[in-house]
């Protein structure tokens, strides 16, 4: 399978502080990147040089083939902090980048949004504000803005880090039905590891100097049910390579 995501001899600093340096990755199309590593060794970073909100200083990064000098119109990006306007309503939020694209007829916006939000079943709040929703209704509702224009690469930071458990493990599954049916690439970052193990087809196990390993999952039946043997297996697996990556630094 080609690469459609090319990260070749990248450096990047921050002033003095080398996070990147002359790393190469390969990322393929239609899969899932969970990205895990110790704070500050730079996940947050890589996936601002993904989305193309910074360069790197030398190296490059290509995405469908084509250099990256500039944010492109088929990335989206969940922040962790969800971007959730206190005064848009759950459809007009939903509809906003149709709006901002500026390429489609009011029947064409309506029919996406109508659409969106029963992806993510949110028809019920759809005149709701941001602090009338529970945080799983935000999340979801900010995940149905960022797939409307439909993204061949998907880029989200901590996506359910501000969830307790039970609402993580919903959005969890609403997120494997979403990639089932949209077939994006997708790049997240987590601290997680058994959120890693079940959404990633591949864990980035990211050390410093963007030293890193590529752990694939193994057969998606297998791992998908949390309360297997196999499951538990390659948690302590990643567990292992990021103490062993630790211990190297
Ligand atoms: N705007 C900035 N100015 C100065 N240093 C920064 C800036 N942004 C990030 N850094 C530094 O770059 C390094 C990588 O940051 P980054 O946020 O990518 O790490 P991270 O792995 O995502 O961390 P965490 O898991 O804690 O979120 C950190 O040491 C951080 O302090």
């Amino acid at each position: 399978m080609q690469s459609f995501i090319t990260i070749e001899n990248l450096s990047y600093h921050i002033g003095q502080q080398k996070i990147f340096n002359q790393l190469t990755m390969h990322l393929k199309q239609g899969k899932t990147y969970a990205i895990i590593g110790p704070s500050g060794v730079g996940k947050t970073t890589l996936l601002h040089l993904l989305a193309g909100f910074i360069r790197p200083q030398a190296g490059e990064v290509c995405v469908a083939g084509e250099l990256l000098n500039k944010t492109r119109e088929k990335t989206s990006f969940l922040f962790q902090d969800l971007g959730l306007f206190p005064w848009q309503t759950t459809y007009e939020a939903v509809q906003m980048p149709l709006t901002i694209n500026g390429n489609f007829t009011r029947l064409e916006m309506a029919k996406k949004t109508e659409v969106m939000l029963k992806a993510l079943d949110i028809v019920q709040c759809k005149d709701y504000y941001p602090h009338q929703l529970s945080g799983g209704q935000k999340q979801r509702v900010a995940l149905a803005r960022t797939l409307i224009l439909q993204p061949d690469l998907l880029l989200m930071d901590e996506p359910t880090s501000a969830l307790d458990a039970m609402t993580k493990e919903t959005i969890q599954h609403v997120f494997l039905e979403l990639q089932q049916r949209y077939r994006m690439t997708s790049v997240f970052v987590t601290h997680d590891i058994e959120e890693a193990v079940y959404l990633g087809d591949i864990i980035i196990v990211l050390h410093s100097m963007g030293r890193y390993q590529l752990i694939h999952n193994k057969e998606p039946d297998v791992i998908l049910s949390r309360e297997t043997q196999a499951f538990y297996n390659q948690c302590f697996h990643v567990r292992e390579q990021l103490r062993i990556g630790a211990k190297t630094q």
